[in-house]
């Protein structure tokens, strides 16, 4: 459980996060939403124990994240960070065995071998044939996932993942959500993550916290929080919101910058586009 208790955070005389209070209990994926700067980034730090809220408290369980020791969090929490990995001349597989490090003795030793654990993280990310390549050697994209699969391979409790979707194409991106979420639903973990593709967020997320000016905005499941007004509010663009099935997770579709269709309901204009041949 992860818990915000008037939290903030001021760096150089800027509060960047402000009075957030907010807990995760329950397993499930939970998305950080907002526009650039709104402190998303800055939030997941905290929550990571990487920084010290300046006032209120960030506790794990029923204790501050900064009273646990390195490994003892490396082996609850697993943390994706923004950019992913650099490109360095090590080997995917070994780059994901380092994921291993907080289940490690002095030597490097594990008690159990790892070897399965590594083969099947490296299986679900789609990166067997390419295990024996260097970092430097890879995409944006495939670093991505090996990065992932480095987090998988720590068999977390807790998973926190800064735009785990950056350098992928949408197929990519979905899969790599997809792979998430159901590892989420395998182990009963809770997922945080910080997302800019707001019909990716509804799709997957079962709660979203919305931020805007290092503040909390709005939070809630999907459907309350993702509206035309959020979309106009917090990130000044003009959407519509439209639902592909009834009861599913709501979609945006964007309008160009002052030229929206306002006046006209989208139904009215679906009717525009007629399947070729008709
Ligand atoms: N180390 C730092 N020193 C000074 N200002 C910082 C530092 N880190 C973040 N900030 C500022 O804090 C604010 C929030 O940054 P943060 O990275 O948390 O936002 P974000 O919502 O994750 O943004 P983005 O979507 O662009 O990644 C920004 O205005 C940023 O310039």
């Amino acid at each position: 459980m992860i818990e915000a208790r008037q939290v903030s955070l001021t760096i150089e005389q800027t509060t960047v996060v402000k009075d957030m209070t907010f807990s995760f209990t329950k397993p499930g994926m939970y998305g950080i939403i907002g526009p650039n700067g709104a402190g998303k980034t800055s939030l997941l730090r905290l929550m990571s124990g990487a920084a010290q809220p300046t006032s209120g408290s960030m506790l794990l369980g029923d204790k501050p994240i900064s009273a646990y020791p390195r490994k003892a969090l490396a082996r609850t929490m697993a943390v994706l960070q923004q950019g992913g990995l650099p490109p360095v001349g090590f080997s995917v597989r070994d780059t994901v065995a380092m994921g291993r490090f907080a289940f490690q003795g002095w030597f490097g030793d594990e008690r159990e071998d790892p070897s399965p654990l590594i083969d099947s993280a490296l299986n679900r990310m789609g990166l067997i044939e390419l295990q024996h390549r260097p970092l430097d050697r890879l995409s944006g994209g495939e670093r991505q996932r090996a990065a992932l699969a480095q987090i998988m391979v720590q068999n977390p409790h807790i998973m926190l993942l800064d735009e785990p979707t950056t350098y992928l194409d949408i197929g990519y991106q979905v899969q790599l959500l997809e792979t998430v979420h159901e590892w989420q639903r395998e182990r009963g973990m809770i997922v945080v993550a910080v997302l800019h593709d707001l019909n990716l967020a509804s799709l997957y997320c079962d709660q979203l916290i919305v931020m805007k000016d290092g503040s909390l905005y709005a939070s809630g499941t999907p459907e309350t929080v993702i509206t035309k007004e959020l979309v106009h509010d917090v990130y000044h663009a003009d959407a519509e919101v439209i639902y592909t099935e009834p009861g599913g997770p709501p979609q945006i579709v964007l309008h160009r910058a002052g030229v929206g269709m306002k006046e006209k309901p989208i139904l009215d204009r679906m009717q525009w586009i007629q399947p070729i041949g008709r």
